[in-house]
């Protein structure tokens, strides 16, 4: 990038930016230091089950709403306008799903990995298999979330890459390995307060330099940068109403009911109900994120749209979002430290929730259940070395995060939607169909990863590029722009045949996946022996089909699903586990 564009921290910048990283790293000390010290791995993996409702709130939204979003959103609305933004839509059924189905499963169940519910409901097969699926997942994910801000600051201000992502990945490993769960919940706390001041100062200088509201209003309006409601069912079309509101709904299951980073935070709460009222705590901030990083979209678009060429606007536009937040703090001495201090933020508290649920499925899935006379000293010891095994395995992750082209939003939702999706099949066919066994759980698993990662790679393989960016112009009236528009909207060769299947739009990955295990699942089930209901552990199925079919008469029903309530919050398995000494680690 030429030196004329390059921007300058001034040194307060530099203060305030290493505040944070001395501020996460003092909360970590602390939860070294206080409490139980972090001696046994109940309260180093699950903060002894002791958080009330805001800390969890917190530490579930920061989980995933990272760099990718904070600089990812902005470049979307930019480019396509705001269709993405409903995306809020999804977050009711995306978050009433869990509050009411997944949380009153899982937590009654007293696990401490979520896919120790695949070993109770079907085989230690299934768990494993959903265990190194989310472990694949996760470690890709980070990667991502540290070379974004990484990426992001040295394309604008020549801050030195791996400079930046060493110190992201040595602060995080550092407090997530001496202060536990307790210390990335509450250091996810103080940085989504960080995360959304960030956004928050852009907005505000960004609008008052763009000449006010009114004038930001009127320009984004004629570069029709305010997308109404598109009902096109096309499912290869990338942001409609229906991919993002409904394809979102699987999206958001796959992350707040079936993640073990979610899953963790809920099971860390001191009740069922506190878990259940940190979810819809959760439900306004995240539509509140999800406003401010489409509304600094806005910003950005009209403060450029008159420019004939805007800067950067040939490269990524991710690095063009870092740009604009530097043009516009540049000279406000502080402000731009503080939006570097909100991308660390951001990328600090999705990468130690993800070390710390790396840490504690490896430790309950893989390792405990092979060496179950292992001491609790040796067990926490361990669970500290994974967290510095996966810190050095993320930093890895990070050099060929960049070798993923598309916009780093693109690469985040198409991971979730390929490797996440599966996952949650495999948890909604469990908990929905009483009948389905282990063998139609694997072959579901199996037949949706193919599936999905063939539609993944060959849309990355055929570079079938999404939509293609609105003009970047903001001048409505001329007749030129007119002509533009019409050009724009020529209808590209309707793509055929295989071409078609890759061009499914990502947003439908985690449906497509999620459904595709319960189909195949069910289908497998019962060529192979459907369950019957005694075969089931109690407590792993969730009678929502009997409350559906409540209209049958009660025999067909009892043939059909388990009718039976959940277990209490004892929980019927919790009582299996305490029984049965080899059960002890499931
Ligand atoms: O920001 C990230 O780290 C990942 C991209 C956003 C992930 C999804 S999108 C729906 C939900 N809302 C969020 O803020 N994050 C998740
Ligand atoms: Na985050």
């Amino acid at each position: 990038m030429d030196a004329s564009l390059q921007k300058r921290f001034a040194p307060l910048d530099y203060g305030i930016f290493s505040l944070l990283l001395a501020a996460s790293l003092a909360i970590g000390l602390y939860h070294a230091l206080a409490g139980g010290r972090q001696r046994t791995t109940q309260e180093f993996l699950m903060a002894d089950r002791s958080m009330s409702c805001l800390p969890v709130s917190l530490s579930l939204i920061a989980s995933f709403q990272s760099a990718v979003a904070i600089i990812g959103v902005p470049g979307e609305v930019y480019a396509h306008g705001t269709q993405y933004w409903f995306l809020g839509c999804s977050y009711f059924l995306g978050l009433l799903i869990p509050a009411h189905i997944f949380i009153p499963v899982l937590y009654r169940l007293r696990i401490t990995s979520a896919y120790q519910y695949l070993e109770l409901r079907f085989s230690r097969a299934v768990r494993i298999c959903g265990t190194v699926t989310f472990i694949f997942q996760t470690v890709v994910y980070m990667g991502l979330c540290v070379y974004t801000p990484a990426f992001a600051l040295n394309a604008v201000t020549g801050f030195e890459i791996w400079g930046a992502v060493l110190a992201i990945g040595l602060v995080c490993m550092i407090y997530t390995t001496i202060g536990g769960l307790k210390a990335v919940i509450w250091t996810d706390v103080f940085q989504t307060a960080v995360m959304f001041a960030g956004q928050l100062a852009v907005i505000v200088v960004g609008v008052q330099k763009t000449g006010g509201v009114m004038e930001v209003g009127r320009k984004v309006w004629e570069g029709n940068r305010i997308a109404g409601i598109d009902l096109n069912p096309d499912p290869t079309e990338r942001h409609t109403f229906w991919t993002l509101g409904v394809g979102g709904v699987f999206l958001m299951l796959s992350l707040y009911g079936s993640n073990q980073s979610q899953v963790q935070r809920y099971l860390s709460a001191k009740s069922e109900r506190e878990a259940v009222r940190s979810v819809y705590m959760v439900f306004p901030a995240l539509q509140l994120s999800l406003a401010l990083s489409c509304v600094m979209g806005l910003v950005m678009f009209a403060r450029y749209c008159g420019e004939e060429s805007p800067p950067l606007a040939s490269s990524n536009r991710d690095a063009m979002v870092m740009y604009f937040v530097m043009d516009m703090l540049e000279g406000l001495p502080g402000l731009p430290g503080l939006f570097v201090a909100c991308l660390f933020s951001a990328a600090l508290s999705s990468i130690s929730s993800s070390f710390n649920s790396l840490a504690t499925v490896t430790m309950e899935d893989l390792i405990k259940p092979r060496f179950p006379a292992m001491t609790e000293a040796r067990a926490t010891l361990l669970s500290k070395g994974l967290a510095v095994f996966y810190g050095l395995l993320c930093l890895a992750m990070a050099f060929l995060t960049h070798l993923m082209g598309d916009s780093v939003l693109q690469v985040a939702l198409k991971i979730f939607g390929m490797v996440g999706g599966p996952v949650l099949g495999l948890f909604c066919l469990g908990m929905f169909f009483p009948w389905a066994n282990s063998t139609g759980a694997l072959a579901g698993l199996g037949s949706a990863l193919a599936l999905v990662c063939w539609v993944g790679v060959g849309s990355i393989v055929t570079r079938v590029s999404g939509a293609k960016p609105l003009p970047p112009s903001c001048r409505a009236a001329n007749t030129t722009f007119n002509l533009q528009g019409a050009l724009w909207n020529i209808t590209v060769s309707r793509p055929s045949g295989l071409q078609r299947f890759y061009s499914l739009s990502y947003m439908w990955y985690s449906a497509f996946s999620c459904l595709t295990v319960v189909f195949v699942g069910l289908f497998i089930s019962f060529l192979s022996g459907p369950l019957k209901e005694e075969d089931v552990t109690p407590g792993t199925v969730y009678p929502c089909l009997g409350k559906l079919l409540c209209f049958l008469p009660e025999r067909l029903k009892k043939k059909l699903c388990c009718v039976t309530p959940l277990g209490h919050s004892k929980g019927a398995a919790a009582d299996l586990i305490q029984t049965d000494p080899d059960l002890k680690y499931l």
